[in-house]
């Protein structure tokens, strides 16, 4: 049962709640971020947040989490899910259990979203419930991770 999370967030999450309402939805990040840590507080462990807009700051990120003791990553890639072989490396080189989750549901939208570089090592994908796939998501890695 994971005790350590690093909730992950990639580029453009951090327009969350500003922009394209009717597919992001009006919640910030500010917001999954606060309700996140809520969540993780009550059953007794500790969460850990990043959101970059860089793909080598979050693979500077996942590489840093393997000493800091994280036991698991619940990531939103935004865009980089349908381009990074690289951050797939950077999750697979450090071995620790991660959801993928993605507020939209990618298969409903362009075909180049239908595809996820990530996917195929996560041990879930959570997309198209809203900024409620992060709870969802979070839950799971508390009680199964
Ligand atoms: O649905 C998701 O969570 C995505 O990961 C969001 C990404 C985009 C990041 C968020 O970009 C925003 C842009 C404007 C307003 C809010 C978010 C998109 O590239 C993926 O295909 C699916």
């Amino acid at each position: 049962m994971a005790k350590n999370i690093l909730l992950l967030n990639g580029p453009n999450l951090n327009l969350l709640g500003s922009r394209e309402p009717e597919v992001y939805g009006a919640t910030t990040l500010a917001d999954v971020e606060r309700a996140a840590s809520e969540q993780v507080a009550q059953a007794g462990a500790k969460l850990t947040t990043f959101q970059s807009n860089h793909e080598g700051a979050l693979i500077d990120r996942i590489q840093a989490a393997k000493k800091e003791g994280i036991d698991a990553i619940v990531i939103n890639p935004g865009g980089l899910t349908h381009t990074s072989v690289s951050l797939r490396d950077a999750l697979a080189a450090v071995a620790i259990p991660f959801v993928e989750i993605h507020v939209s549901n990618i298969h409903q939208r362009e075909a180049f979203r239908h595809h996820s570089y990530l996917s195929g090592i996560a041990v879930g994908v959570i997309c198209g419930l809203g900024t409620e796939g992060y709870a969802a998501a979070i839950s799971f890695a508390l009680k199964k991770l």
